[in-house]
């Protein structure tokens, strides 16, 4: 194998190397090298407080975890992923949540960066990582707890034959014409269809607190964007395709992760085709993010987008258990809205 993925330069404070909203030219050519960038200050120590109580209040609400008594964390929501850290298997929507993906920042930071402006976010999951080692369970104890732990991983979350045989993405615009919306499900299955002919495809994720490399979290492979085509031209497509592809342990892609480390209210944006997952936690502090996609809003039609929206809507006022929670229309538009010109 000739690829050897670029390291990726780390800042004074042992940080990822990273930018402000407004340096656009460094969060291009940083991209364009990495196929992933780090932009901090995107969401403020407010909106990160705020985040990571919507998601401690989801897992309390689902099992008898309380976050400041940790000889309660071995209790997790049943329908979750834990493997992963994921709190949940549905699309979150509280209203933090919400606001988070109508951030007028992350929406122009990637309307810049990949020089459009007809994005809609999608509405997804959320990790948080419990602490593994030297947890105080009580007054006189700490503790380690190896099995909080979660997998490490690494996936890409496209079929990369598909991507690369069908450049027009007859078979993703299936898929996509197919959802109804019916099922929060369809939210998830959303994301695995970006089509090449669209150009650049993006994921993202919010960093709720500040996160180093002991608290595991973020991993990729910097620089694959480049390789991506000879690597998977040269491997014969498996016979039941897939809307993922996992990277085995011993693959020797997977030995070329690296950790994305940021401060709290970063946002890491990565090119859909840059292998990427997680690493575990080995610290005693938690890790929170917030998981983000941004793409085309034509890839959908205006029936999907009015019935998509009205789900959102319904979700939120469910969550929000009679909070008003009120919208701009420039918030409604980010979030998927129908815009009078479509
Ligand atoms: O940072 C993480 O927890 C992994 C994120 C991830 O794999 C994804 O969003 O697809």
């Amino acid at each position: 194998m000739s690829f050897k993925a670029p390291y990726l330069p780390r800042d004074d404070e042992g940080y990822t190397v990273s930018f402000l909203p407004n340096e656009t030219e460094h969060i291009a050519e940083f991209f364009d090298e990495y196929g992933v960038v780090v932009i901090r200050d995107v969401l403020s120590p407010a909106d990160c407080e705020a985040s990571v109580s919507e998601m401690f209040e989801i897992v309390e609400s689902n099992s008898t975890f309380r976050r400041n008594d940790a000889s309660t964390w071995d209790s997790w929501p049943a329908n979750s992923i834990p493997q992963y850290g994921n709190i949940s298997r549905a699309p979150i929507f509280t209203p933090q949540f919400l606001k988070n993906r109508a951030n007028p920042t992350l929406h122009s930071v990637i309307s810049t960066l990949l020089g459009r402006d007809d994005l809609i976010v999608n509405h997804d999951r959320a990790g948080l990582m419990r602490p593994t080692t030297n947890v105080q369970t009580s007054p006189t104890t700490n503790s380690d707890f190896p099995r909080w732990s979660t997998k490490p991983n690494l996936h890409l979350d496209m079929n990369p034959w598909t991507w690369l045989s069908d450049p027009a993405g007859i078979y993703q615009q299936n898929v996509l014409k197919n959802l109804s919306y019916e099922r929060l499900a369809d939210f998830i299955t959303e994301n695995n269809q970006p089509i090449q002919s669209t150009g650049t495809s993006i994921q993202a994720l919010f960093n709720l607190l500040d996160n180093k490399k002991e608290n595991g979290g973020f991993v990729c492979v910097p620089g694959f964007h480049k390789h991506f085509e000879s690597h998977f031209s040269s491997i014969p497509a498996p016979e039941n395709p897939s809307a993922g592809h996992n990277f085995s342990k011993n693959d020797p892609i997977f030995q070329q992760a690296q950790r994305v480390t940021s401060r709290a209210g970063s946002l890491i944006v990565w090119d859909q085709t840059l292998p990427h997952g997680s690493f575990p936690n080995k610290s005693n502090q938690f890790r929170a993010a917030q998981y983000l996609r941004l793409f085309p809003r034509w890839l959908l039609t205006r029936k999907q987008l009015k019935y998509r929206l009205i789900v959102i809507f319904t979700e939120a006022q469910r969550v929000a258990k009679g909070q008003n929670v009120v919208w701009s229309a420039e918030e409604v538009r980010a979030l998927g809205g129908v815009v009078s010109e479509e």
